[in-house]
C-alpha cells in the first residue's frame, strides 16, 4: 500500500502589499496552502477571484494555493506559521487585534525592514512584546528581495534567523522554492538590522542620484555605509559576518542599486530638490528608511557609534543639509577605520604639530625654562 502523502503546509501571511503579496506567492510556489489577510476586503476579493494585486504586482498572476481574506479570525485559523508584513509603524496595532486569535506555539516570522519609532525596537522585538509567544518561536527573514523581481520568479536568496535553529530551520523549509532559497542563522540582531540599516543607505543613494552624483561617490556612500550599518549592528550585539552575508551586503547592493526600491526612490526624489512632506506624499507605497532615521540615530548615540552618512540622510530629511553636500568624505575621522592613508604626508604634519604642542606646553608649565630634559 502506497503512503499517503502529507497535506500540505497552511500559512498565512498578513499585508497584501507589494511584499506580503510576493511572499505568499514564494510559499506557495513552495507547496505551501497560503492565506493572505488583505485590511481592504475589495483587495482580498481580487486576489481570490482574479488571482491578482493590481495596485501592487500588476501583471502577476498568482498560483492556485493561494486565497486571500480580510477576515482575521478566518486567516488565523488552524495554521502551521504565520508571517507578518504591515508596515512597521502600524505593527504593534495589528499585534494587538490579533493576539486573542493566535494558534498556540506556531512560528511567527517578521518579513519587515523597520524599527518603531519612539520605542527603537526591532520588529522581532515588538512581536516578543506584544504576543504571549515563546523567543525561541519568533523569527525574522531578510536579504536581497525586492518584490517585483521575486514575483516575476527571478532567482535569489534570503536568511530565516531565530534564535532557535530548529524554528529557523522549520520556516526556511517553507519558504524555499526553485527561485527562492532560504539559508539560515541565529544571529536576529545582525538579519533584523542588515534589513533596516540598507534602507538608510539606500535612500542617501537615492539623494546622491538626484543631485546628479556619479558613481564613484555612489560607490563611497556604499562602502562607508556598510562599515557604518556593520558598527552600528556589531555594537547592538550582531556577528559582523552577518552584516557581510545576504542580509547585509547582499541586500545593500540590491536596495542601492535598484529603480525599484522605494528607499532609493524616496531619496532621488529629495535629490531632486523636493521636501519631505512632499515626498511622503508623492510615495504611495512604504519607504520604511524614513521614519527609521531618528530612531537608528538615537540608538547609534546610545552606544557611541558614528554614523555621518545616516546623521546626514537624517539632516536632508529635516530640510538643514542641502542635498547636494551629503558626501561620504564628510567623516568625523581623519582616517575612518578600514582605510589606509597610503601617502604619510599627511600624518607627518599632524605628529609634527603635536611635537610642537607639547614643546609649547611643557615650557609654560615649566616657567618658560624650555621643555624638562631639554
Ligand atoms: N517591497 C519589497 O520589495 C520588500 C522586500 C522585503 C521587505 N519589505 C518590507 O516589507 C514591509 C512591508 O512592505 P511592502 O513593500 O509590502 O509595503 P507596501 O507599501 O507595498 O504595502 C503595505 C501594505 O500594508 C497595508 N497597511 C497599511 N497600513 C496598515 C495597517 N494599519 N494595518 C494593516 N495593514 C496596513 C497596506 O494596505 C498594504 O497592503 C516593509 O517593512 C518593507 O521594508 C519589502
Ligand atoms: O523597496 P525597498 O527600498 O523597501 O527595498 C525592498 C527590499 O527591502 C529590498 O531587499
Amino acid at each position: 500500500m502506497r503512503a499517503r502523502p502529507a497535506p500540505a503546509r497552511r500559512v498565512t501571511v498578513l499585508g497584501a502589499g507589494s511584499w506580503g503579496t510576493t511572499f505568499a506567492k514564494v510559499l506557495a510556489d513552495g507547496g505551501s496552502d497560503v492565506t493572505l489577510w488583505a485590511r481592504r476586503p475589495e483587495m482580498a476579493r481580487e486576489i481570490r477571484e482574479a488571482r491578482r494585486n493590481s495596485q501592487y504586482l500588476p501583471g502577476i498572476n498568482l498560483p492556485r494555493n493561494l486565497t486571500a481574506t480580510s477576515d482575521l479570525a478566518m486567516a488565523l485559523t488552524n495554521i502551521d506559521q504565520l508571517f507578518l508584513c504591515v508596515p512597521s509603524q502600524t505593527l504593534r496595532d495589528n499585534l494587538i487585534d490579533l493576539e486573542p486569535l493566535l494558534p498556540p506555539d506556531i512560528p511567527v516570522v517578521s518579513l519587515m525592514k523597520g524599527v518603531e519609532k519612539g520605542t527603537g525596537l526591532r520588529m522581532s522585538e515588538v512581536i516578543a512584546e506584544v504576543l504571549p509567544i515563546d523567543p525561541t518561536r519568533i523569527a525574522v527573514a531578510s536579504g536581497p528581495n525586492l518584490a517585483l523581481e521575486i514575483a516575476k520568479k527571478q532567482p535569489t536568496a534570503a536568511v530565516v534567523s531565530s534564535v532557535s535553529m530548529e524554528t529557523a530551520h522549520e520556516v526556511a523549509l517553507a519558504a524555499r522554492n526553485p527561485y527562492f532559497r532560504s539559508f539560515v542563522n541565529t544571529d536576529v540582531i545582525g538579519t533584523e538590522f542588515g534589513g533596516v540599516l540598507k534602507n538608510l543607505i539606500a535612500v542617501a543613494i537615492g539623494i546622491v542620484d538626484g543631485v546628479g552624483y556619479g558613481e564613484n561617490t555612489k560607490a563611497s556612500i556604499i562602502t562607508r555605509g556598510l562599515v557604518e550599518m556593520t558598527d552600528f549592528a556589531v555594537a547592538h550585539g550582531a556577528e559582523r559576518e552577518t552584516l557581510a552575508g545576504l542580509a547585509g551586503l547582499g541586500d545593500l547592493i540590491a536596495t542601492c542599486q535598484s529603480p525599484l526600491s522605494r528607499n532609493n526612490t524616496a531619496g532621488r526624489l529629495l535629490g531632486q530638490g523636493y521636501a519631505f512632506a512632499e515626498v511622503v506624499k508623492q510615495m504611495n507605497q512604504t519607504a520604511e528608511g524614513l521614519a527609521s532615521v531618528a530612531p537608528i540615530l538615537a540608538l547609534a548615540k546610545s552606544k557611541g557609534v558614528e554614523m555621518p552618512i545616516v546623521d546626514q540622510v537624517g539632516q536632508v530629511l529635516a530640510g538643514t543639509l542641502a542635498p547636494a553636500d551629503l558626501a561620504p568624505h564628510l567623516t568625523t575621522d581623519d582616517t575612518p577605520r578600514g582605510e589606509r592613508t597610503t601617502d604619510d604626508s599627511q600624518a607627518r604634519p599632524r605628529a609634527a604639530f603635536r611635537r610642537a604642542f607639547e614643546r609649547a606646553f611643557d615650557q609654560l608649565r615649566h616657567g618658560g625654562r624650555g621643555p624638562r630634559g631639554a
